[in-house]
């Protein structure tokens, strides 16, 4: 996050001055955002930054504990530089929150600057490799040329000067980062699901008959229900990755040009398409743990330590509920629009059919899924903005009808999240596979259908509320799913064989290549400490001493 915030919040003359000393490694920086006290709200941030024109410098302090930096990543021990948003002040006048360049490790000793407090969080659930850090500064200067002033400048008489042509620039390395973070999930999922369906196909687990041989865990329904969603999913989030990445570039370069009118939408898409995404990710990796068994449970599966690894993404870089109702804000405006007769985004253009007062004819085709999922977001934003409005016809405040609507808004927000996912996997796939072999074509469209049929049939609620689907659609679509896992299975372990993830990526037990399963379980285990010596000094300073009553 630090070199791409110098990109994205540094003016040409900085950029050319910081930008060769970090891709050099000559200096080693993180991204101070979030403090013990704030890490949603930004506009909550306690730590300030003072300008002073006797000296052109800015005082960076830390008034109170929970002002504290806490989190960034590198910032314990590794770190000599770090980004740090901070309140502005200049004149007496706050300007809110803009990011500062600090120094806080001499570059030859890598001792902590006087007046910097910086150390170490702790234990995490994963991220162990990560010295996640704290910092306090205590009334610590630093130069004015080392505001980021892209966006904002404060001249040398303490004089403020905004800059940026949208209120949030200097948000923009967030919109990267959780841009990145689709493509992070969609890859760490792969893993998984190579991992768990190699080993599923290895691994055999009772026998039907009394005489017959035990089965491959694969062939069971339940296995490839856990499964095959899974590397549906890690299709689907790749997919929509490369199309996100894309409406990304396109949005950063028509701001370059001026035009900024794209901007709140890559928002609400990247808010919403990174929290579904690594809140999929990590429940699916959980659920490629379960297939495993207690095999699964090992660390020697690779499986914990890419769930603990991948949860950690529904959180940071915004956590998933603040990010959906990112999302869901965008989404009442665009219902207002609709109703003005305005014009609607491309993603939003569903959105016309909340009006028509009818339930969608059900129709079980992959593209008539994929307009059941656009009704039914449609439906429910609908509902949520006849509740915000009754709330508000009651007297509340819109800020009170919001915050009572947000369970609501909420499920707005991921019923169009996976309205937009499911469009985008689904033309992805055609448009990729227009000269592919039609054996290529037939088991890629076998996933996107997965996909499709699971999250339907996960739906059914909302799908009876919102489109004219029958008890009788419902039971045939569960046969349909049942079936298609069956026509998948044939082809489960070329499928992932064809993420192309080598051993080294995988470090996993379960999950290599040549299949040797048990013989690298134990092999793995041989290397546990407590296989050093037969018996274990404990034996005589506590068991032995417990059995004779001695303790
Ligand atoms: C599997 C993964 C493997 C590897 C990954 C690799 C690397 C990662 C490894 C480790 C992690 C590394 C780093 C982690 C870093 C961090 O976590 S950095 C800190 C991240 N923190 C956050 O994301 C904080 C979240 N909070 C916010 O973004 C904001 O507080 C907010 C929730 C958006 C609210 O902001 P605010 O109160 O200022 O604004 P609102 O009043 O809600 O909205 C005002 C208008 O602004 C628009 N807006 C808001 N944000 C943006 C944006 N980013 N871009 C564009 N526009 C934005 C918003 O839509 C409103 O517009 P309006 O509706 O028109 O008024
Ligand atoms: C592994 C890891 C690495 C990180 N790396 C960095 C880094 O390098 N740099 C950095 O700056 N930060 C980093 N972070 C911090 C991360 O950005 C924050 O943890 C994240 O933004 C969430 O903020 P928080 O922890 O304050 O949680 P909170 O915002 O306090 O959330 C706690 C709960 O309150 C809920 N909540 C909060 N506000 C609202 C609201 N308005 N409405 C409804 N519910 C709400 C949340 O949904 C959540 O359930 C990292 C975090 C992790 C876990």
């Amino acid at each position: 996050m630090f070199v791409p915030t110098l990109m994205g919040q540094c003016t040409p003359e900085q950029q050319a001055y910081w930008l060769p000393r970090a891709l050099d490694m000559q200096i080693i920086g993180t991204y101070a955002q979030t403090e013990l006290g704030h890490g949603t709200f930004i506009r909550g941030l306690e730590t300030t930054a003072t300008y002073d024109p006797e000296t052109e410098t800015f005082v960076m302090n830390s008034p109170t504990l929970t002002s504290y930096k806490w989190w960034a990543g590198g910032l314990a021990k590794t770190v000599n530089y770090c980004i740090v948003v901070a309140q502005l002040y200049t004149k007496g006048v706050c300007h809110g929150t803009h990011p500062f360049i600090v120094q806080i490790r001499d570059e030859e000793t890598h001792m902590p600057r006087p007046g910097v407090k910086v150390g170490d969080i702790g234990p995490k659930l994963g991220f162990n490799t990560a010295d996640n850090g704290y910092l306090g500064f205590d009334n610590y200067r630093i130069p004015r040329d080392n505001m980021m002033m892209k966006n904002a400048q404060v001249l040398k008489d303490g004089t403020y000067v905004k800059v940026a042509r949208h209120g949030k620039a200097t948000y923009g390395t967030m919109v990267f980062v959780r841009v990145l973070l689709v493509n992070e999930a969609a890859f760490n999922l792969a893993k998984a699901c190579t991992i768990a369906v190699r080993y599923s196909a290895i691994r055999r687990q009772c026998s039907p008959d009394s005489e017959g041989s035990e089965l491959q865990v694969l062939d069971y329904s339940t296995q490839q229900h856990k499964l095959f969603i899974c590397i549906a999913t890690a299709h689907a989030l790749q997919l929509n990755s490369t199309w996100l990445w894309k409406t990304f570039s396109d949005t950063l370069a028509a701001i370059k040009q001026g035009n900024v009118d794209t901007l709140p939408e890559l928002h609400a898409l990247s808010s919403c398409l990174k929290a579904l995404s690594t809140a999929d990710a990590a429940s699916l990796i959980e659920q490629c743990r379960h297939a495993c068994g207690g095999h699964g449970y090992m660390m020697s599966s690779g499986l914990p330590y890419l769930y603990a690894f991948v949860t950690a993404t529904r959180t940071y870089e915004g956590d998933y509920t603040i990010l959906l109702l990112q999302t869901a804000r965008f989404l009442v405006k665009a219902y207002e629009q609709v109703e003005a007769g305005k014009p609607l985004t491309p993603t939003v253009s569903y959105l016309s059919q909340a009006f028509t007062g009818k339930k969608l004819p059900w129709d079980s085709s992959p593209d008539g899924i994929i307009r059941a999922f656009q009704a039914l977001a449609a439906g429910k934003l609908s509902s949520t903005v006849k509740s915000l409005r009754k709330r508000l016809e009651s007297g509340l405040s819109y800020e009170q009808a919001w915050e009572l609507s947000t369970i609501q808004l909420n499920g707005a927000a991921e019923a169009h999240c996976r309205a937009v996912m499911s469009q985008n996997y689904k033309s992805e796939i055609e448009r990729l596979t227009v000269n592919s072999s039609p054996n290529v074509k037939l088991v890629l469209q076998q996933l996107y259908k997965v996909y499709l049929y699971y999250w339907a049939l996960e739906r059914t609620g909302d799908l009876l509320l919102y489109t004219s689907i029958s008890e009788s659609d419902i039971f045939e679509l569960q046969l349909r799913y049942e079936g298609l896992l069956k026509e998948i299975r044939p082809n489960a372990v070329g499928i992932v064989d064809a993420f192309d993830l080598r051993d080294e990526v995988l470090h996993s037990a379960l999950g290599s290549y040549d299949g040797n399963v048990y013989e690298r379980l134990m092999a793995e285990a041989q290397k546990s400490p407590l296989n050093a010596e037969p018996v274990n000094q404990t034996f005589h300073t506590y068991l032995k001493p417990m059995m004779k009553g001695k303790l």
